[in-house]
């Protein structure tokens, strides 16, 4: 099982670049010096706008182009010079899966399976059969991959990169292009994945993607890591939260809590929000009651990711794609 295998490296990351730089043939600073520390057990989300440098990372980090400066290491080995060596523990899909589409998903997995010499053909039938359970194409193993949805081809590039125990799984974008439907399977099977114990390093420019899966996170814009850590720690200290009030009674709430100290308040609808003051919360609470402000819901908003990243960044989260 991957988690035995897992146990065998007991560095706590199992990826970490040191001043990974890429720069194009054109001149187009790609990734920029960037340090990054992805700890066992996490599903590690590598956030950023299109074309700030995610797929440039990940190609570099599987040994597929060099880094003009700078280095990273996969599973304690340095790459690329231990390619051969480390990829083996490492599955990835990246660019979506390369699949015959005459050929049932079965097959393109047995065919995966043959073109992998350490494979033994003995236990081929039964390791195709279990990754295709893994995935949840049981059923529908026996059909043409080019009958699958796009999110039924993910799940088989992603039965076909667990057909070995991996330690890691590398996953550029996995539900680009997905409906929520195929979203939402890929999410879940990524949770399955991360339970059984494999570190699993996936890119998204969907901020509630990485959200709602997972536990650490970094952050790019143009090439330089913005920041890194936990999800809940980037939504907590990144960015304070907001205090909201639904009231009818928004200016006469508006301007009680103006009074209390509340700052930068905005009216929408029957809402009212603002940045919390330094005073208890209940007191506030009160205080509005007091007046005769009918409270429907008084509370304090989480901030999202896309406060912390607009906050640190300056800029806003605008995704072309
Ligand atoms: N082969 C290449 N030659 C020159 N420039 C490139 C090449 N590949 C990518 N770039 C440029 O490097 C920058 C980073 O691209 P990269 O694909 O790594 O970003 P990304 O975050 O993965 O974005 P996307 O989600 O759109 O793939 C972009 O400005 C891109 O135009």
């Amino acid at each position: 099982m991957a988690g035995q295998t897992a146990a065998s490296t007991t560095d706590s990351a199992v990826i970490s670049t040191r001043g990974l730089t890429k720069r194009y043939r054109g001149g187009q600073l790609a990734v920029d010096a960037l340090d990054l520390s992805v700890p066992r057990g996490s599903v590690f989300g590598f956030l950023g706008p299109n074309g700030s440098g995610k797929t440039t990372t990940i190609r570099m980090l599987l040994g597929l182009i060099e880094p003009t400066e700078g280095g990273a290491v996969l599973l304690g080995e340095p790459m690329p010079r231990a390619a051969r060596h480390v990829l083996p523990r490492v599955g990835a899909l990246i660019e979506g899966p390369a699949l015959y589409g005459f050929l049932s998903g079965r097959d393109n997995l047995l065919r995966y399976d043959a073109a992998d010499p350490t494979a033994d053909p003995a236990t081929r039938t039964a390791r195709v059969g279990h990754a295709l359970e893994r995935v949840g194409l049981a059923a529908a193993g026996s059909k043409k991959a080019r009958a699958y949805s796009l999110g039924m081809k993910q799940r088989l590039g992603l039965a076909a990169a667990l057909l070995q125990p991996r330690e890691l799984l590398v996953l550029d974008e996995p539900t680009n292009g997905l409906d929520p439907q195929g979203m939402r399977e890929i999410r879940s099977l990524v949770r399955e994945l991360a339970g059984d114990g494999i570190t699993v390093f996936l890119s998204s420019h969907l901020l509630d993607e990485i959200e709602q899966v997972c536990t650490h996170t970094a952050v790019m814009n143009r090439g330089r890591l913005i920041t890194q850590g936990t999800v809940a720690e980037m939504s907590a200290a990144g960015a304070r939260g907001k205090l909201a009030v639904t009231t009818p009674d928004t200016a006469e709430a508006a301007r009680v809590l103006k009074e209390r100290g509340v700052t930068d308040l905005v009216t929408e609808g029957d809402e009212i929000t603002g940045d919390p003051p330094a005073a208890d919360l209940a007191e506030l609470n009160a205080a509005l009651v007091e007046a005769g402000v009918r409270v429907r819901a008084f509370g304090v908003k989480r901030a999202s990711l896309e406060d912390v990243f607009v906050q640190l960044t300056g800029e806003g989260f605008d995704v072309a794609g």
